[in-house]
């Protein structure tokens, strides 16, 4: 069952559209990260959501119940949303225990007494409960921040850049941990962030947007195997896109010779055929020296477990893993073979 659901939602500032026919559905106990390039209106969607701004058209309803719609629209505090947003601080002059306990001045004491311990038992800060949050560690304090956010057992939790003032080394447990604490409470959730790694490690479902909509929604593993759009892969893997003619399913012609593909490419179920492109992903590559080849070497660098050859292919570079031996020259000549995969074909259409 579907615990958000956002229907052709449309919103512009000062008069420029930012979100055009956005929909999307977030399924009971489900977490969805909101990717895409920066300003195309993730945060705004989640203020959408929130109820901190009034979309222009479209229905939101959370939990079944209709927030957001044609002369609708219910403020944020009647939405029974928990927020974590990155200016959503704690209070500073409240200690931990009475900032979890600041959503629930509407239950009595012992009620609230209870949450608050539940929820610091959950956060396995017990030891923590009398101290303020400047006496906290930035993981602390963001485990705290979810924990106020859970207390009055929201229906859906809003999360814009949760992680982002995290120290790297601390931060893959704090999303494991806080991953942990909202599938303990049965909560779905949206978040926004700009990493791909935070996405891949915290979310169960990836929605990526384009041009103020939903461009593609799914786990990480399907998108990545069959994006929905140029803009889906590109902005999910490094690679280039290059120029190929569909000669079945899976043949296709290239200047890199011809490209299998390991399945079937469909468009909408039809095979395709004609013109169109590849987007090429380095893992499947392979150099080596060749008079002929049509790559060009420009530099190689290492990068922990693996070497990366920067490689000129007309206009465009491509850094190829390689192995410690393969030494080239400045502007050496390099073919590049395909190793069959699944290959992602986009047809040319009028519009591409
Ligand atoms: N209060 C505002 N007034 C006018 N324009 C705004 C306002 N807030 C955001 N915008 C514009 O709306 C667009 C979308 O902003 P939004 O913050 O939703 O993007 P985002 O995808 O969250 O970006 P980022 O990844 O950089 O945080 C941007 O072009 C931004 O400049």
């Amino acid at each position: 069952m579907s615990n958000l659901s956002i229907n052709n939602l449309e919103y512009s500032y000062n008069g420029k559209p930012i979100l055009k026919d956005l929909s999307l559905q977030v399924k009971d106990n489900e977490i969805v990260c909101l990717l895409g390039a920066s300003g195309c209106g993730k945060t705004t969607t989640l203020k959408a959501i929130a109820g901190l701004l009034k979309p222009s058209k479209g229905d939101i309803s959370i939990a079944q119940v209709a927030v957001n719609g044609d002369s609708l629209y219910v403020p944020p505090q009647e939405r029974n949303i928990g927020m974590m947003f990155q200016d959503y601080a704690l209070f500073p002059h409240l200690t931990v225990e009475q900032n979890i306990a600041f959503g629930l001045h509407k239950e009595s004491s012992s009620v609230r007494n209870e949450r608050v311990k539940e929820m610091l038992s959950l956060i396995k800060l017990e030891a923590f409960a009398e101290r303020y949050p400047h006496q906290l560690s930035g993981g602390q304090q963001q485990r705290v921040a979810i924990a106020r956010a859970l207390a009055y057992k929201p229906s859906l939790l809003l999360l814009d850049e949760p992680f982002s003032n995290i120290d790297h080394q601390v931060r893959f447990q704090l999303i494991d941990d806080i991953r942990r604490i909202i599938k303990d409470q049965q909560v779905s959730a949206i978040f926004v962030t700009h990493s791909k790694e935070e996405a891949f490690a915290f979310a169960d479902k990836l929605a990526i947007m384009e041009e103020g909509k939903i461009a593609q929604l799914g786990t990480a593993e399907a998108l990545y195997r069959k994006p929905a759009t140029k803009g889906v892969a590109a902005f999910l893997s490094a690679g280039i896109f290059i120029d190929a003619e569909a000669k079945s399913s899976t043949e296709f012609k290239t200047e890199f010779g011809t490209i299998t593909s390991l399945e079937p490419v469909t468009n909408d179920q039809d095979e395709v055929s004609g013109k169109g492109c590849i987007y090429l992903k380095p893992q499947y590559l392979t150099l080596s020296e060749n008079e002929q080849g049509v790559g060009e070497f420009v530099a190689s660098r290492f990068v922990g477990n693996r070497y990366l050859c920067r490689v000129k292919l007309g206009q465009q570079e491509l850094e190829i893993p390689c192995t410690q031996h393969q030494r080239y020259a400045y502007g050496q000549r390099l073919a590049i073979d395909v190793r069959p995969h699944l290959v992602n074909y986009f047809a040319y259409t009028n519009n591409n």
